[in-house]
């Protein structure tokens, strides 16, 4: 891929189906489309992962029940406000109500829509303490969805093996759901927490096969 591109074109060319970034000036053209609401939580960690290999940062996953990973959140109820819906999903599906974690309107990163779904996807993001990331992680097996929607937690494996592929490019080669894949680089960029060249180097790495 031409390192060179904006993010959002290399994010639509990976894409499966195509989702459009909606500026906040133009989300009231939206209204009566279905709206969903997800959230990025994360944290700043010093703790090694594997091979003193420092992660770039804590980030909250989820494996659905669909075989999918996906952010917690999901569809607003009639009237509900896309914050109240990520925080109220969230809550759901982690099992965690804390001060630490209730969203605003400024948490907002992002909005895309898909026209296929004629889905307005809102991703907010929170940076929490890693004590209370840590709190999210443990508390969501004991959580009511748990073993339901939610079938395990994930933190993405920031970071690169020596081999180039093992660790984030191998996570990115997951099954995301929706545009989960696509908001999770987006975040990255725009939280500064990778730069658009480490993610295009990870998007493209191929897995070191013997024999080739
Ligand atoms: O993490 C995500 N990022 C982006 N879209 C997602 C994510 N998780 C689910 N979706 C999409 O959002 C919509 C609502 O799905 P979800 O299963 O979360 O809602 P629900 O829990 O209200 O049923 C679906 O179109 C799904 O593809």
């Amino acid at each position: 891929m031409d390192q060179n591109l904006p993010l959002n074109v290399m994010i639509g060319m990976i894409a499966a189906e195509p989702y459009e970034d909606v500026t906040l000036r133009d989300i009231s053209n939206f209204n009566g489309c279905n709206q969903a609401a997800h959230v990025v939580i994360y944290a700043d960690t010093r703790t090694p992962a594997v091979q003193k290999l420092a992660p770039r940062a804590a980030v909250y996953l989820q494996f659905r029940f669909d075989g999918h990973v996906g952010f917690p959140g999901g569809m607003l109820n009639r009237g509900e406000r896309p914050e109240d819906a990520a925080y109220r999903e969230l809550t759901e599906e982690s099992g965690l109500d804390s001060e630490e974690l209730r969203l605003t309107k400024d948490d907002l990163l992002v909005v895309h829509y898909s026209k296929s779904k004629n889905l307005l996807l809102h991703l907010f993001v929170k940076k929490v303490s890693i004590d209370i990331f840590h709190l999210l992680e443990t508390q969501t097996v004991n959580c009511h969805e748990w073993g339901k929607e939610v079938i395990g937690v994930l933190r993405a494996p920031l970071y690169t093996m020596s081999d180039g592929y093992r660790g984030f490019p191998a996570f990115l080669d997951s099954k995301f759901i929706g545009n989960c894949k696509e908001q999770l680089l987006h975040f990255l960029d725009k939280c500064k927490i990778m730069t658009k060249e480490e993610i295009d180097l990870a998007l493209n790495a191929k897995p070191f096969v013997l024999g080739k």
